[in-house]
């Protein structure tokens, strides 16, 4: 395996990806691979599990998969469970699972709006508890969960993720309290716009949809999910030892938005 700045900063210790198998989970189950760790990746799809797993081990690193639907609380105990006794232990978890759609808030249905509440915040508490009760007993562990600056700031065409991610942000901040003092830290990353197959189908699935997104961020481009994994595995690390209950924003400034004054139509 290629060695880098960090290479074997994770080695002995062992992680769990929700949504592993695809875009930033698959990146960032990488990331925690390439630096020495072993990673359980977690999905409802066996495919694309199998496919990060068979990249990270080509590339000369540790990895297993399980299949498991977040929303289901008895099978991601088993889950969790699982990943911890296979490596004796559970440092990190990232709960990077995900599900959304863009919908006017009239037009989504009870059962639309329930499926994106159950995978993203649901999902996330149930995974936490149960990887929680591995590393309270440890008296380490980190816990990373991937939201959305919308959290904060609302998002009109995705009510139902603002209202799950916003829930995922005041747990992370009330567990991150009651857990600091014994030894287990809590952190949300908010990335901005990422090229993901997942992403790109269900927010930008037209040319025209893409370039609106891409005029709302300053840095005038999308990130990558690799970029974006680098920021994770700063959190999950000893570097971030004394950080807990923070968001990390990742997103060319794009919550932050333009000022008119930056816009040349404005100033001539
Ligand atoms: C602009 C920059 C901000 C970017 C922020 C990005 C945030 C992200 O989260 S990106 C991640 C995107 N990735 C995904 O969404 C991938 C996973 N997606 C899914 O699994 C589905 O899209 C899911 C969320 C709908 C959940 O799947 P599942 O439970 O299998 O769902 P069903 O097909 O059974 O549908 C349940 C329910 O939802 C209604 N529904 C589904 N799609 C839509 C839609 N496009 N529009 C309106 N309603 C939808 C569906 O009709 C069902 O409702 P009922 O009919 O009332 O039962
Ligand atoms: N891409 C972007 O622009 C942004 C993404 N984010 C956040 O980043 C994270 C990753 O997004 P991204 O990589 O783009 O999206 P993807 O669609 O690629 O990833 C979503 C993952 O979640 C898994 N998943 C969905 N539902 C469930 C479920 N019920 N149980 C278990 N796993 C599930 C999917 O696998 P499977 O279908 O096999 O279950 C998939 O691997 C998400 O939390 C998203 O909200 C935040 C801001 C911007």
């Amino acid at each position: 395996m290629n060695k880098e700045v960090g290479s074997d900063e994770f080695t002995g210790r062992t992680a769990l990806v929700t949504g592993g198998g695809t875009g930033i989970g698959r990146a960032t189950a990488r990331r925690w691979a390439a630096g020495g760790g072993h990673v359980t990746v977690l999905g409802r799809r066996e495919e694309p599990l199998r496919a990060t797993v068979e990249l990270i081990e080509a590339a000369g690193g540790s990895a297993d998969a399980v299949a498991c639907d977040v929303r289901d609380p008895a099978a991601v105990e088993t889950a969790v469970d699982r990943a911890a006794e296979r490596a004796g232990r559970l440092d990190v978890l990232v709960n990077n699972a995900a599900g959304n759609f863009v919908a006017a808030g009239e037009d989504i249905s009870p059962g639309g709006w329930k499926a994106v509440i159950d995978i993203v915040l649901n999902g996330t508490f149930h995974c936490t508890r149960a990887a929680a009760r591995h590393m309270l007993d440890q008296g380490s562990g980190s816990v990373l969960n991937v939201i959305a600056s919308y959290a904060w700031h609302g998002h009109p065409g995705t009510a139902h993720s603002a209202a799950a991610k916003a829930g995922v942000l005041a747990m992370t901040r009330s567990l991150a309290v009651e857990w600091a003092p014994r030894g287990v830290r809590l952190n949300c990353l908010a990335p901005g716009p990422t090229e993901t197959e997942g992403a790109s189908a269900a927010l930008w699935p037209t040319e025209a949809a893409r370039a609106r997104v891409l005029a709302s961020v300053p840095a005038g481009r999308f990130t990558t999910p690799e970029e974006v994994a680098e920021s994770a595995a700063f959190l999950i690390s000893d570097r971030a030892a004394y950080i807990t209950g923070e968001v990390l924003t990742v997103d060319g400034g794009q919550w932050l938005g333009k000022s008119v004054y930056t816009d040349e139509r404005v100033r001539t």
